[in-house]
């Protein structure tokens, strides 16, 4: 391999023949190729400029750069050259591919501590170097350590990647992509004082976890929230039930590494001297653990891309809506250093539930059983032991402020984003319907499972929107439960709504119905609808903290997310019969004091509520049958009170008449909403377009004058 740095490759196209792909990044595609004078396979990657949005030369620049470094850990480059509207980057090829291929053919749930040791041991090597060197590598991650046939470890992707974040617009493809910042340190995601070769021992750390787990923390989850998280909550660890096998020098490796404050975060030359690389052993341990018996890279990169692929056309049929299939990219572990929260924003509110779930492993760890139909790896903990949050979810909320306050320092807007990301649960501040009682927010599904020392406080953290919205759901449900709906009487007539009830967030009576059944319900459709009143469901979140937590009665039921969906499960009856899901009984009136049900919304719910009485009444008749049949008590009796209790339609057929025409303006509103966003995020692309031939323009134009 030294040997071949010496020659001279060749910069010309035709002078190699790309075979099969073997690698796929942002802008990115590595073949597997052959170099025709030299009759020797190389791996080429081929970086697509225009997605780059890069100065040429400065990328040509950066990979004699790259080409200038010398250490047997980093993945140097034979030769780079364009090719069209594309540059080639001719590199040594790494047979096994990289850390993160190997783990998803073959090591889903990540390797054993002594491969991870020798892993990372080479990648802290060619860290010493390159921080010696005055470089930062910027972008560690197991997807960037690439290992040969004989279990040598190179760190990849140096001088190339650094250029392209250098001059930014790396992270997006035309697609609406932006990578996740998983790997990436929270002082870079804070740009407040800039950052130094300390963000590479963070992302060392996480990639230490990556090794250990099969995939980084919070990868799982939407750029939006991985952000937050890093920012806010305890850093992650090896602290679960699942790290129980790992070492405590592992532990504690991990641990120096992932501490916020960058001062305190050792050098890479301080971590070499860990006790823990001690166990690091020699390059064909690896060999012979991890790559042998693992079919050609060609192959398992066409595997994986096929699965990619199956989950999209799932995701396709479930959704229809290709915006969303952009969030599956960040699944492939790809990361971003420079991001526009604008972006993330416009991503936010693209969040595909799928993608946000806890990791599953994680659940059933910690919660052998569920007892609610809906599959335990969809939960969270939360929703299990509320009670235990509970206490925190004034300080989430303020942590929110503080996160205003730590995101200050980003370029467009940074307070709108975190609240874009949260407008799911502020607009159920609103939800005046006693419905929403004993239900929880939809949200909760995504949030961690886990739990642990540093866990506990992060997991309760990460619960702020949720909390603050169910609570605010309980207050209003607490406050109209004396004057709930019921079953014998009618609409009153303000439960039309205005346009700006409309507008103002669903409202929806979505939990009832008949005992267990689950209830889909449009959250994006909620979700479009609420941008106007957002500072003041934001005020109405934050007064909704004055609510005692025991008050809270979320436990009863759960509310999850899928996809567009709110997924409701809303056995309420089974722990109280009489008052059934809407808390009343039977007999009780039907006076709406909320001012804010969207009526709309009524007319399922109180289809729901027919439902569950009808089949309550059936029940009730054969119980009645039976008792009559012991005590001799004629039926058509006791049947004709029942019937004047229970029969009684809660819509007359104008009323009806009028709810259909609110759903259709409802519908008619959301339409014209999602026109808009759309009209924005476009709009959105134009500008940046705009101002990106600017700066061309702009750079052309000195040139000229030069
Ligand atoms: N020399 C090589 N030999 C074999 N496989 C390689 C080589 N270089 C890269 N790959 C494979 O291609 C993948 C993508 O390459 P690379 O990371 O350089 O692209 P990128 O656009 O910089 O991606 P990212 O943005 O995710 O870092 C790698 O994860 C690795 O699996």
């Amino acid at each position: 391999m030294e040997q071949a740095l010496e020659k001279k490759f060749p910069v010309n196209a035709k002078d190699y023949k790309l075979y099969e792909e073997v690698g796929e990044g942002v802008s990115a595609t590595v073949y597997r190729a052959l170099c025709i004078p030299f009759n020797e396979i190389v791996a080429v990657k081929v970086l697509d400029l225009e997605k780059c949005n890069n100065d040429l030369d400065g990328i040509r620049r950066e990979v004699q750069t790259m080409s200038l470094i010398s250490h047997p850990n980093l993945l140097q480059a034979h030769c780079s050259f364009t090719a069209g509207h594309s540059l080639w980057v001719v590199m040594p090829y790494m047979t096994g591919g990289s850390c993160m291929h190997i783990m998803k053919s073959a090591f889903p749930e990540g390797f054993e501590e002594p491969v991870i040791a020798t892993l990372l041991h080479e990648v802290l090597k060619a860290l010493v170097y390159l921080h010696s060197h005055g470089h930062i590598h910027r972008d560690v991650k197991s997807g960037n350590i690439l290992v040969d046939t004989n279990g040598f470890v190179k760190l990849a992707d140096f001088g190339v990647s650094a250029c392209m974040f250098d001059t930014g617009d790396r992270q997006r493809s035309r697609n609406t992509f932006v990578g996740t910042p998983c790997w990436m340190a929270p002082e870079v995601m804070q740009q407040l004082h800039g950052y130094d070769f300390k963000a590479d021992i963070w992302s060392f750390g996480i990639t230490a976890l990556e090794l250990a787990h099969g995939h980084a923390p919070f990868s799982k989850y939407p750029p939006m929230k991985v952000l937050l998280m890093t920012l806010q909550n305890a850093p992650p660890g090896l602290d679960y039930e699942r790290d129980k096998k790992f070492s405590k020098s592992f532990k504690e490796m991990v641990a120096t590494c992932l501490v916020k404050d960058p001062k305190k975060r050792p050098t890479s030359e301080k971590l070499l001297k860990h006790p823990f690389f001690k166990r690091a052993r020699a390059a064909n341990y690896l060999a012979q653990t991890i790559l042998e018996r693992l079919p050609p890279l060609g192959d398992r990169f066409r595997e994986l891309k096929a699965k990619e692929a199956d989950l999209l056309v799932q995701n396709k049929a479930l959704y229809e809506d290709k915006e969303q299939l952009s969030q599956q990219e960040y699944i492939r572990g790809i990361s971003a250093w420079n991001f526009n929260l604008e972006d993330l924003r416009s991503q936010a509110a693209l969040i595909q539930d799928e993608d946000i779930n806890p990791n599953a492993e994680d659940v059933k760890q910690k919660h052998g059983h569920w007892d609610v139909g809906i599959p335990a790896e969809r939960l969270s903990p939360n929703i299990i032991d509320q009670t235990k949050v509970a206490p925190n979810k004034k300080d989430s909320i303020e942590n929110l402020h503080d996160l205003e306050d730590s995101l200050a320092s980003f370029p467009i807007r940074p307070v709108q984003a975190p609240k874009a990301y949260f407008d799911v649960r502020e607009v159920d501040v609103n939800a005046t319907s006693p419905n929403w009682k004993g239900t929880r927010s939809d949200s909760e599904e995504q949030f961690p499972t886990k739990s642990s020392p540093k866990g506990t406080q992060s997991d309760i953290e990460e619960q702020l929107p949720t909390r603050c919205s169910s609570r605010a759901i309980d207050t209003e449900s607490r406050k109209n439960e004396d004057d709930h709906l019921g079953l014998s009487g009618s609409l009153p007539p303000h439960v039309i709504p205005e346009d700006k009830k409309l507008l103002s967030g669903p409202q929806q009576a979505d939990n009832v119905t008949s005992p267990e059944k689950l209830i889909f319900v449009d959250v994006k459709r909620r979700d479009h609808q609420r941008p106007k009143y957002q500072s003041e469901l934001y005020r109405q979140k934050k007064d909704s903290d004055i609510v005692s937590p025991v008050e809270d009665t979320s436990e009863v039921g759960v509310v999850q997310r899928k996809g567009r969906f709110q997924v409701t499960s809303a056995d309420l009856s089974a722990k109280s019969p009489v008052s059934g899901s809407l808390g009343t009984g039977y007999g009780g009136s039907s006076n709406f004091t909320s001012p804010n049900i969207a009526t709309g919304t009524l007319l399922p719910s109180l289809q729901g509520i027919l439902q569950k009485n009808i089949t309550q009444r059936d029940e009730i008749i054969k119980m009645i049958k039976y008792v009559e049949q012991i005590s001799g008590k004629p039926l058509e009796i006791a049947e004709a009170c029942i019937n004047e209790q229970l029969q009684t339609s809660p819509t007359s057929a104008k009323e009806r008449e009028l709810q259909s025409q609110l759903v259709n303006l409802q519908q008619s509103v959301q339409r014209m909403d999602e026109e808009l966003q759309r009209q924005r995020t476009k709009n959105f692309q134009l500008v940046k377009q705009l101002s990106f031939l600017a700066k061309r323009e702009d750079r052309l134009r000195k040139d000229d004058e030069v």
